[in-house]
Order: C-alpha cells, then structure tokens, then sequence
C-alpha cells in the first residue's frame, strides 16, 4: 500500500516536471488539479452527493439519455454479475443520474460516493474517471493511487465518454470496484466494455433521433456489419451530415484531416466530401445488396463496410444534393426534414416551366417561395407579383390583359401593356388567385392553354412565354367542388402544389426567428428568454408576416439591443412565461416595494436616473400594489 505522504510526494515530483510511473492521462489530470482546479492533494474531502432537489433537477434533464441508455446499463450489469461493480451515468457536470449496484453494499457505496447524486466532477473530487473523462472525451481508468484525492484511493474507476448526435459530449458511463486487485491492467476488460456498451447506446440514440433521415452504419467486418457496426452517421434530405456517434465522428474527422473535437466542422458537410458516395447512391447500400459489395472508402483512402437503413417516415428525403438547390431556396428555412423535403421539391420544380399552386395560411411565406422559385429557375425576364384579391373585380381584367388604345372611357390614349405581356420570359405570380372572378378564369385558361394574350378592345392576340405561380390561402380544391373555381384551371394551375407549413408548425421556428432578429437588427439584436419563451408559446395566426411585425416594433422599442417581455404586444404576454425570466424587471419591482414607490430614492439605489426607472416602470408595466 502507498502511504499518504507517499502520494503527495508523488504528486509534487509530476508538479515539478520529473517523471513518474503513471499514465500521461493521469500526469496531466494530477497537473490540471493542481494548476487549474487549485486542489491541495495534502487535503482528502469526502466525496460530495448533491442534495435531493439538485439531484431531481439533473435527472430530469437527462430523461431522454436515461431512458435510451438504460437497456445498455443493465446488459452491463448483468454481464460483470457477481464481480462487485458499480454502474455510474452521470452528466456533463459530472452528477451521478442513473446508479446499478448491489443493495447489500449500499452503506459503502454511498459512503464511497459510487452512489446516485454523487457529484465526480474534476474540480470537485480531483483526478477521478468520470472528472478525467468530461475533461479529455475519451475513455480512461483511473486505478487506486491514480486518484488524486487520497480519500478514493481504494477505489478503480472505468469511464467512457457518451457523446450526442451533434458530437457534443453529453454524459460519462462509468463501472467501478470499491476494491480491486493491484494491477491496473486488471481493468483492461471493464474498459473494453463500457466503450462498447456506449456504443451501442450511441448507436441506439442515432437510430431513435434519425427515424427520418438515411442512417449509414460502418465496419472495419463484414461478418458484424448488419449485427454490431462499429460506427454511425445520419444523413438528411440533402445528403448533408446530420447526425453521428462518436465512432462515426472520428471516422469522419480522419476522412478529412478535421479535429473531432470540433463536431461543428463536420455535421451540415455533405456526405460526398468524406466518402466516395453520392446521397442518390446510398440505396445501393442497403441490405438488398450482399455484404462483401457494400465497401466505401473514405476520402483518407480507408475502406469500411457499410450498411444503409432508408428513412421510416412519409416525408422521404428526397434525395437531391445541397448543391442542387439554388441559394434562393436554399434561404427559405433551416434544417429540417420537412423544410428540406419542401426545397428539393421546389427545387427541381424551379428548372422547369410547369405551373405551380403555392398553399399556405395567410403570411406563410407564398410570395417569399415564389420568388425564390423565380430566382432558382434561371429566367430571364421578370418576376410580376398580382394580388388577385386586392384588385377591384372591374380592373382586373384591364390590369392583366392590358388595352388598346381608347378600349373603354377612361382608357389612356396609348393603351397599356397587362401584367401577363410584363411577365413576358419569366414569372407570373397571381396571388389569392381563389379570388379571381369566373369570367377572367376561363380568359387566364385561354392564356395558359395557347400562350396567347388578347388585350382588352383587341382582336389580334399576342404571344407571351410565362411561367405561372399561383397561390391561395384556401383551399382551391374546395373552392372547386363549391362551383367557385374552374376545375380546369385549378388543373392548369396546378402541375405541383408546395404546401407552406404554419409557423406554429415550423420545426424551424428559431432559424426563421433568427433571420428576422438579423434583419431588423443588423445582427445586434437579442431576446431575453423571457420574451423568447412569449414568442414560443403564441400560435401566430398570422405566421411569418406576423412574427416579422413583432420583431420590428420590438427592435425599435428595445433598449441596449435586448428585447424583453414589455416590448412585445400584449396578446403575446397573455402565454408569457414570466417566471424567472425577467430578472431586471423583478429587481426592479423588489426596489420600488422597498422604496414605497419613491422613484427618486428608487433610482438612487439603483443607481439609475429618475428618467430611466420611469421608463422602465412603463416598459416593465410594474404597478404599486394596493393594500
Ligand atoms: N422563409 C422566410 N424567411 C424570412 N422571412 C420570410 C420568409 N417567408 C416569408 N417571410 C416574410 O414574411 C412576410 C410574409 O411573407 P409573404 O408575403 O410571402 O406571405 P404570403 O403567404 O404570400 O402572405 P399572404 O397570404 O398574405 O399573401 C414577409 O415580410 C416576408 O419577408
């Protein structure tokens, strides 16, 4: 057995450079407590289990990893029964949320701190498996004397890091002894294990997330392949990274020469910059083909079996590479795979002259989508916008046919070029076209079906070549049943129908969120989570039109950039979540109550002029409570 001064003197000859026999995983750990965490190795500290309300708070939020991970956790156990081991998962903080050990031992378990709510962070219990592995993301054992504390000396711990899709490392699996053989290579096996029951829990949570996207799963075997692959990624619509574990992170890293360490530069990357595969390629893969002819190869040169599991929902990822979808569309929405379907859609619509009917709730965005469709189609003439609904019926016709000269009184004495010869090589947009009277119906049928326009007061008809974007916010279909719509026309109109989500329903609420704080803040613009969480919660009946009105008003009200609750309208504070959310407010209120609603003593502590907390009453819409 080391001695306690003997520890310490081991600890001071790492602090002093000279070499020891020790892992360079615990040299460096032993380095970061001393000259970064600031821990003395003559004190010993118990080990810390954080109280009960910390430890509910920490579980809660890693719910969804519990519940993936769980199955994985008991395989473990029951796989080291017997062996005394202890289970830990905890957190990124390092928080023990899931614990497996034998009941008959609980005293010294919890004693130990190999027990639920222990807290083995670094900073808090020195070197330590789950503290050194939260630190370095990889997996390591700490043995007996490798802990820096002399208080866990007794223990050996094996932990391996669990990353999330995204690459960011989200909690630590740990398997520890209470007491163990001398040899720290007694470990080797426990390490062996806990890196594979993450991977397996990695694998697990890839495949519950992904459930839309292609999956590709890798092997250095054919054999293990379909059964137990070593690594996986997950690819969206647009044949981009979307999600990966650890193992399939690396693999990517490699492939390029990137760090893993910076997952950012790898997820959004298309899968053709890693791999030698096209996302149009990818059904080759699947388990129709044998395994022996399913072998990529990474840009690096090295070759994996792979395994492609198709998309399980209804909205299949169209596959249609990011480069494929012009910029414009390309602008519309942030990553998801209904807002991706809706692109490559649009996308491969764009490059041809078919008519196509945009729905969509009022302010979702139709014209937006529209001329996105305009600037991805490579036409040369111009995009000309109509709004069928704000017209007065009698003009429309004039408006859109054009007139000859002295066609009706009050005609002007040139005549006039209609919207449809304007939109000549390029872009018709014929917005509520649901309100269209009959009788231009069947005249716009005319126009699509020939290609011919015949201005008002005119007999000789025109050629145009245009391309014809219509939209409505109700139903055409239903408007066509009712008598209210030509159903030839609505057939005309509508080679393809893009269906616009309500903003409600965007899983992209926050990129859209996102771009209009950029556009009517040059990028300075922020929300306090208050006001983001009054955003989140309104059902916007106006969709996009709406939100871009909110943020305007609230970009022009807000002080030092920051928009809070008081500069969104009211109907929005209706849902407001106000609790905790507003902290300058709440101080505020606590100072004016204090003050007796003094504003000038009320200013003074809060060392604001008198102007300002009479600004901030307003804006904050405190009031003095009446008793
Ligand atoms: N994808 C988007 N990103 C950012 N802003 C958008 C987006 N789509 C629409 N907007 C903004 O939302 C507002 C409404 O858009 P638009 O006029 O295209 O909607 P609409 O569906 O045609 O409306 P309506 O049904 O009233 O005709 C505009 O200010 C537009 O700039």
């Amino acid at each position: 057995m080391v001695s306690h001064s003997e520890h310490i003197r081991e600890i001071e000859r790492v602090s002093r450079g000279l070499p020891v026999r020790r892992d360079e995983t615990v040299v460096k750990s032993w380095l970061r407590c001393l000259e970064h965490h600031r821990l003395d190795p003559a004190q010993s500290c118990e080990a810390y289990i954080v109280p009960e309300t910390r430890l509910r708070e920490h579980r809660q939020q890693s719910e969804d990893l519990i519940a993936i991970a769980r199955s994985g956790l008991e395989n473990l156990f029951r796989q080291v029964a017997g062996q005394n081991y202890v289970l830990l998962l905890s957190d990124r903080e390092g928080v023990t949320v899931e614990f497996l050990g034998d009941p008959l031992f609980g005293n010294s378990l919890r004693k130990a701190g190999l027990y639920l709510g222990s807290e083995w962070s670094e900073w808090r219990a020195g070197t330590c498996a789950v503290g050194a592995c939260l630190e370095t993301g990889e997996a390591l054992t700490i043995h007996q004397t490798d802990h820096f504390d002399n208080t866990h000396t007794p223990l050996s711990c094996t932990a391996a890091p669990i990353y999330d899709i995204q690459g960011e490392l989200s909690a630590v699996l740990d398997i520890s002894l209470l007491s163990s053989p001398i040899l720290k290579a007694s470990q080797n096996l426990a390490l062996h294990l806990v890196s594979a029951t993450v991977r397996r829990i990695e694998l697990a949570n890839l495949m519950a997330q992904a459930r839309n996207q292609w999956v590709l799963r890798f092997s250095r075997s054919p054999e293990f392949l379909d059964v137990d692959p070593e690594a996986a990624i997950s690819i969206d619509g647009l044949g981009r990274i979307a999600g990966m574990t650890h193992a399939g992170a690396k693999i990517l890293a490699r492939s390029t020469g990137l760090d893993w360490r910076d997952p950012q530069q790898l997820i959004g990357e298309p899968v053709s910059r890693f791999f030698d595969i096209e996302v149009d390629n990818l059904s080759d893969l699947t388990r129709r083909r044998p395994t022996r002819e399913r072998l990529v190869f990474a840009r690096d040169g090295n070759a994996l079996f792979a395994h492609a599991i198709e998309p399980h929902s209804k909205v299949r990822a169209p596959l249609v590479s990011r480069e494929q979808i012009p910029p414009a569309l390309r602008r519309l929405g942030g990553d998801a795979p209904v807002i991706a379907a809706l692109q490559a859609k649009a996308a491969k619509l764009a490059r041809t002259r078919l008519p196509i009917l945009i729905q969509g709730e009022t302010g979702t965005g139709k014209e937006h989508l529209a001329r996105a469709i305009h600037e991805g189609s490579g036409l040369e003439g111009p995009f000309v916008a109509i709004n069928c609904a704000a017209i007065p019926e009698q003009l429309i016709e004039s408006e859109l046919f054009g007139y000859l000269p002295g066609a009706f009184t009050g005609a002007s004495a040139k005549g006039r070029k209609g919207l449809i010869e304007q939109a000549d090589g390029g872009t018709l947009f014929l917005d509520e076209i649901g309100d269209m009277p009959l009788a231009l119906q069947s005249r716009l049928l005319r126009v699509l079906a020939e290609g011919e326009v015949l201005p008002v007061g005119g007999t000789a008809p025109r050629k145009v070549r245009i391309r014809i974007v219509s939209a409505s916010h109700r139903p055409l279909q239903t408007l066509v049943s009712q008598g209210a719509f030509r159903e030839d026309l609505y057939y005309r109109l509508n080679a393809a129908t893009l269906t616009l989500p309500a903003l409600r329903d965007r899983p992209d609420f926050d990129w859209v969120l996102e771009q209009l704080l950029k556009r009517h803040g040059d990028g300075e613009l922020i929300l306090s989570p208050a006001a983001l969480s009054a955003l989140k919660a309104h059902d916007w009946p106006g969709n996009i039109r709406e939100l871009d009105n909110v943020i305007g008003v609230a970009a022009a009200l807000a002080e030092n950039g920051v928009v809070e609750l008081g500069d969104l309208p009211d109907q929005l504070l209706a849902n407001a979540d106000t609790v905790g959310g507003n902290e300058a407010s709440a101080t505020l209120s606590l100072t004016l109550t204090a003050c007796n609603w003094n504003i000038s003593e009320a200013a003074r502590r809060l060392g604001l002029d008198r102007s300002t907390v009479h600004r901030q009453i307003k804006r904050y819409r405190l009031k003095p409570h009446r008793h």
